[in-house]
This record gives C-alpha cells, structure tokens and sequence, in this order.
C-alpha cells in the first residue's frame, strides 16, 4: 500500500527564511527583497506574480541557487545554499533544477533533440539512456517530428516546448520558469502553462513560474503575490 503524505507533512522542497536581497547601483543600494519567507510543498505547481520591478526574477534567482541573499537563508531540496562551495553547488543545480525562461535560451547552432540532450551529457549519462529520455521528452512536448529543427525553423510556441522539455528532461525535483509566457500569444502561452501544468502532474515535479499576468491564477495549487520586494498574499488560495 502506498501511503499518500498531504502536501504539508511533506518536507518543502523550498524554503525561505527572512530572506532579503540588496544590489548596489552605483551610489545608491536597491532593496530588490524585503522579509521574504515562504515554502513551497512538493509536487506543486506555483506561480509568482507582480508587476514589473517587484523582485520576481530576484526571488526566482534565489530559489534557483543563482545569486545568494544578502540577509536571510535559502533551503532547496532539504539543503541550505549557503553551506556549498561554487562547485558543489553548480552540480546541486545541475542535478536537481530546470530553468525555462522568457527569451527561451536555446543553442542556435544545435537541433532540437541536441538542445534538450544538453543537460543530460553535462550530468554524464550513458548515451542509451540520454537517446531515450531525449525523445520520450521530446515526445511528451509534442515534439518528435521536429526532433532535427533547430531553434530558427521552429515557432515561438515550439521554441518553448523545446526549453519545457530541457528543463525536465534530467527529471529535476523543481522547475523555474521566469515569465515563460511573456514573448508568445496569449493562446500560445496559455497551451505553455497548460504544458507545463500536465507534465508537472505526470512527473509529479515542483513548478515555480513568474508572470504579471494575474489571469493566470487559475491554473496554480499556490500563488505568491511580491510588490515592491515583499510577499502581500502569501499561501493557498
Ligand atoms: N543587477 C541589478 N542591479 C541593480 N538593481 C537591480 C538588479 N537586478 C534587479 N534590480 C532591481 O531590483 C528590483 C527588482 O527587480 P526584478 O528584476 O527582480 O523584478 P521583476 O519583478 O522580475 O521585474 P520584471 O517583471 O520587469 O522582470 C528592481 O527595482 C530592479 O531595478
């Protein structure tokens, strides 16, 4: 018998813990963060919403081992950031974290298949297996007939299923997605975040995807509503 833990007695695959994040600009200090605590229960599908300049992409930053706050901790996948070296934590985010942003980010100069095959040889997988997860990922996306194309003979849409299938394909336990929808139609990015919501169920995975879209509210387990650098709406809704 499998014993189904509710989302709360499950350890956060996220957790933040007064988290504040200051950039100097020049003379002055940006305070692009502000008391930001939060968690995030595993196998969600979250979204981060605010407008432009709130401190989305700061915060996804954050959370995706990029940058370290300045006060404050951050705990990903039960482990605290701080405590890694820069190499360790390079390998921590290679193995258990998926990117997807807005401008897609894919090798102009490699197909398809070897776009979404990139995060596998970079982990060191056997080529058997990397064959099989590629095109089962490609396949998921919807995209084995376009496995050769590269990023300039595909569509905006495609584009992004690309980068959707990049980001799972080495099974992460969370998936960040900076305004993935922000350069796509609105009937494009809602098949995106529809996409995204499928796989993330399948793969019982964690999504964490900004936007300023608040229609988009919707299709999240959990939202979090950040203006001027501090959460206003914190938990489920
Ligand atoms: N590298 C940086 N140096 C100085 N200030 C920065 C830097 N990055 C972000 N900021 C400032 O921090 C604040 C939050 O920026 P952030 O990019 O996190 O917002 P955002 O909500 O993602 O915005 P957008 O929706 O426009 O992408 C803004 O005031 C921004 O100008």
């Amino acid at each position: 018998m499998t014993v189904q833990l509710t989302a709360g007695a499950e350890r956060p695959v996220v957790r933040l813990r007064a988290v504040a994040k200051n950039y100097d600009a020049g003379a002055v200090q940006v305070a692009a963060l502000r008391g930001v605590s939060l968690e995030i229960p595993q196998n969600c599908f979250s979204m981060l919403v605010g407008p432009s300049g709130s401190g989305k992409t700061t915060l996804l930053n954050l959370i995706g081992c990029i940058d370290a706050p300045t006060e404050g901790t951050v705990e990903v996948c039960g482990e605290a950031i701080a405590a890694f070296g820069d190499n360790a934590l390079s390998d921590f985010r290679a193995r258990n974290i998926g990117f997807i942003f807005q401008n897609f980010s894919l090798v102009p100069v490699l197909s398809a298949y070897e776009n979404v095959e990139y995060p596998l040889l970079l982990v060191g997988m056997a080529p058997a297996e990397r064959r099989r997860r590629t095109l089962a990922m490609l396949d998921a996306v919807g995209l084995a007939a376009q496995a050769r194309q590269r990023p300039n003979e595909l569509s905006g849409g495609q584009k992004q299923r690309v980068a959707i299938a990049r980001a799972l394909v080495k099974q992460p336990q969370l998936v960040l997605a900076d305004e993935p929808t922000a350069n796509l139609d609105t009937a494009t990015g809602a098949s995106i975040i529809e996409l995204m919501r499928r796989i993330q169920v399948e793969l019982r995975t964690s999504f964490v995807f900004s936007t300023h879209d608040p229609h988009l509210m919707s299709h999240a387990d959990e939202t979090f509503t950040i203006r001027d650098g501090a959460l206003v709406q914190p938990g489920l809704h």
